[in-house]
């Protein structure tokens, strides 16, 4: 009898499939690590560094970002970072949520013992490859990636996909993998958004005369070229006004934190603020639908920037309505996005 030939094949180093597990990874836009200058400046490097983000040929972009945005951004953003610090944590109030909403989402499918809830932000840590190959340790061969925006936008849903697939394409034996789609019109975020204007309505002291919802913007040509996100702000306005049924003097869209020179989507919501208090609008409200999780854009240039023009220029009552984060609400959409997009897999 002759002994089976040797091979020099050798097993790969991940292995997915050992104990047919899910996982479903949770991915946010990211944030930095502290506030002071040399982790603002990594994390904006990293960030403005993507080419999803700022699409201008590097030839022009670098030497701008180089020399001009990473001497000067990373003191301004880092003196307002801190003012929303967690401090308890020693972390930003965007990754205090993006946690809280992996924990409680784990704790929802605990009936799926199959299933590993983690997740990862684009820029900064935990990173998308970290955690991927995190998730295949534990015995995942398939993984649901749940970009975590409403509305599509190359500059956010895209980028979280792209960094995913270029970390599979570093593994011999990938994972099986689906991702979650944008979700700017389903009915149960439509319904969790509604549910969380009228309860902080109904604890206000005031009635707003308007209420805005407020997007992040992105650069008008990238919406020219065929970017969504515009029309699925848009969309999820309109059915968020129709379930209030409000028309479209109560409900204003706006877009917020616009970046460089270009001109973005408008109206913007800082000079919408503005002129409603100049024409004698004297209470307002703000919610942002696009944001899953309160941070920056929202805490910031919200609830403390927007709020300070709207006093200044003679408004007199103002409210910033939180995001869903991991409120009964937000999680519903969480967790029911979620099992619809596994079935078949559990
Ligand atoms: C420079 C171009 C930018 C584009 C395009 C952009 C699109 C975009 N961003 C979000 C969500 C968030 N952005 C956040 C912060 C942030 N955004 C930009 C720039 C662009 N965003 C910068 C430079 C920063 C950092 C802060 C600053 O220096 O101003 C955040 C907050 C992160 C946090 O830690 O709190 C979120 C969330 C969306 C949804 C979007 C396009 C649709
Ligand atoms: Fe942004
Ligand atoms: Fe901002």
């Amino acid at each position: 009898m002759t002994a089976p030939a040797k091979t020099d094949r050798q097993p790969d180093t991940v292995k997915p499939g050992s104990a047919g597990k899910v996982g479903v990874l949770l991915v946010n836009l990211g944030t930095p690590e502290g506030t002071d200058y040399w982790p603002m400046r990594r994390y904006l490097s990293e960030f403005l560094s993507d080419r999803r983000v700022i699409e201008w040929p590097r030839i022009v972009w670098y030497p701008i970002l180089q020399g001009i945005v990473l001497s000067r951004r990373p003191k301004a953003s880092g003196a307002l970072y801190a003012k929303i610090w967690n401090r308890e944590r020693n972390e930003s109030p965007l990754r205090t949520f993006t946690r809280a909403q992996g924990e409680k989402l784990a704790a929802a499918l605990s009936d799926h013992s199959n299933v590993i809830v983690d997740w990862a932000m684009r820029y900064g840590i935990p990173s998308i490859e970290t955690v991927t190959k995190r998730l295949m340790d534990r015995g995942c061969d398939r993984i649901l990636l749940f970009p975590l925006y409403p509305q599509y936008s190359a500059t956010t849903t895209a980028t979280v996909n792209d960094t995913f697939f270029q970390a599979l394409m570093k593994m011999r034996f990938q994972p099986a993998v689906r991702t979650v789609p944008a979700y700017p019109a389903e009915p149960v975020y439509i319904e969790a958004l509604a549910a969380s204007v009228e309860r902080h309505l109904a604890g206000l002291d005031f009635e707003p005369e308007v209420v805005i919802a407020s997007y992040h913007g992105i650069p008008k040509s990238y919406s020219q070229r065929g970017d969504p996100y515009y029309e699925q702000c848009l969309t999820t306005s309109r059915l968020l006004a129709e379930r209030l049924g409000w028309d479209g003097k109560k409900l204003l869209t706006t877009f917020q934190s616009r970046f460089g020179p270009e001109e973005w989507l408008q109206p913007y919501t800082d000079e919408t603020v503005a002129r409603l208090a100049r024409e004698g609008v004297k209470s307002i409200a703000v919610l942002n639908p696009g944001f899953v999780s309160d941070c920056l854009e929202t805490l910031e240039e919200i609830a403390v920037e927007a709020a300070r023009i709207f006093h200044e220029e003679g408004g007199e009552n103002f409210s910033h309505i939180p995001c869903l984060n991991d409120s009964e609400e937000g999680m519903r959409v969480i967790e029911s996005l979620v099992r619809r997009e596994l079935s078949g897999w559990l």
